[in-house]
């Protein structure tokens, strides 16, 4: 059996060689693995509050960071703040079509103006090139494949070094099996309506959103009929999506201390790193701030869920609001 203590807080689903209660192969029993899934398909992204109470609790304990927006800046007083924001449902709205998940004029000027004032890198479980052609903003850190490829800024960076290029790639050894795990999960799902699985290039994502839910547990099943023969492989999970992973030990948490050490923040007590997603992917990084008790998390989320992030924004609106006022103090205070 592999073991699971080496894998990243992302809720980890499945790992080959883990006890998954599936009794009979090849039978239409439905195994205990795969009941686990469905179950955990439908909590990953919650629609409606759980009751009012629930939600009121959670808002006290991790309140809007509009709100607190005063206390945020007299916590970061003296102090770099380093941005990191994730893309999906951070920076653009969830939509059906991953390929139309497109950021708006306005939220691109706000992250814009905010590289301007911050070093600025955007963290997200799509592959690098992708989600830097949705952004388009060439003076931003990227970190694509849930951190496993970052790269610095195409032009020159006033926060790196002349002539420094910054490139990170910890799996590069599984682009081959991620690959052939693509195109197996491209066929094994092909008859399944609504599912669409995307090559993220160090990790492939199964896309359930438009899939009716009484199909989930086949969509379940011809997954794991995939990664059963992958035993360095894991599954995590997004928002409606099921994210296929090399068993390393790399995640949005590690690539944030890779960046924070590349720019020179390391072991530095003046840096203050601001960190806002909305997926479980980046409880990760929400877990190393509050750990190291350093800068702050920030969950974009309607409802109550369980995370590591101090505070909360309802949505990507609320997100530009947030750094639109970031900017706003900064230019405030260097009298711009
Ligand atoms: O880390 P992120 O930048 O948040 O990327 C996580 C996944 O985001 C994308 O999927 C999500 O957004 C889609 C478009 O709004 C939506 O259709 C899907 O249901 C969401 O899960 C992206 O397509 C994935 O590849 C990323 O892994």
């Amino acid at each position: 059996m592999l073991e699971t203590k080496i894998i990243s807080n992302s809720e980890v689903l499945y790992v080959v060689g883990g006890d998954d209660g599936d009794k009979s192969p090849g039978t239409n029993e439905r195994g205990g693995l795969i009941k686990s899934w469905v179950n955990s398909m439908r909590a990953c992204s919650p629609t409606r509050p759980k009751s009012f109470n629930s939600q009121s609790c959670w808002i006290k304990e991790h309140p809007s960071a509009l709100n607190m927006f005063e206390d945020i800046l007299h916590q970061s007083e003296g102090k770099q703040i380093v941005m990191f924001l994730d893309y999906d449902g951070t920076l653009s709205p969830i939509v059906d079509d991953p390929d139309r998940a497109f950021m708006s004029k306005k939220m691109r000027n706000t992250v814009r103006k905010l590289a301007k004032c911050f070093p600025t890198a955007i963290v997200s479980g799509r592959c690098r090139e992708k989600v830097s052609s949705f952004v388009k903003l060439t003076e931003l850190y990227y970190a694509g494949s849930h951190g496993m490829d970052i790269k610095g800024p195409e032009k020159g960076s006033k926060y790196i070094k002349e002539n420094q290029s910054l490139l990170c790639q910890p799996a590069t050894e599984f682009l081959p099996v991620i690959n052939e795990v693509y195109e197996k999960l491209v066929e094994k799902t092909k008859s399944i309506q609504g599912a669409k699985v995307e090559n993220n290039k160090f990790c492939a994502s199964v896309h359930f959103r438009c899939v009716e839910e009484d199909k989930w547990s086949d969509l379940a099943h011809q997954v794991r009929s995939v990664l059963k023969n992958y035993p360095k492989l894991m599954l995590t999970q997004g928002r409606k999506v099921l994210e296929i992973r090399p068993i390393i030990k790399w995640d949005k948490g590690k690539a944030l201390e890779f960046l924070l050490e590349s720019l020179g923040y390391d072991n530095c007590t003046d840096v203050f790193p601001i960190y806002i997603g909305d997926d479980r992917t980046d409880e990760d990084a929400f877990k190393i701030l509050r750990d190291k008790r350093q800068g702050l998390g920030i969950l974009v989320s309607k409802y109550a869920k369980e995370t590591n992030a101090s505070y909360s924004l309802q949505e990507p609106d609320e997100v530009m609001d947030f750094l639109e006022r970031l900017v706003e103090s900064k230019q405030l205070r260097c009298g711009a």
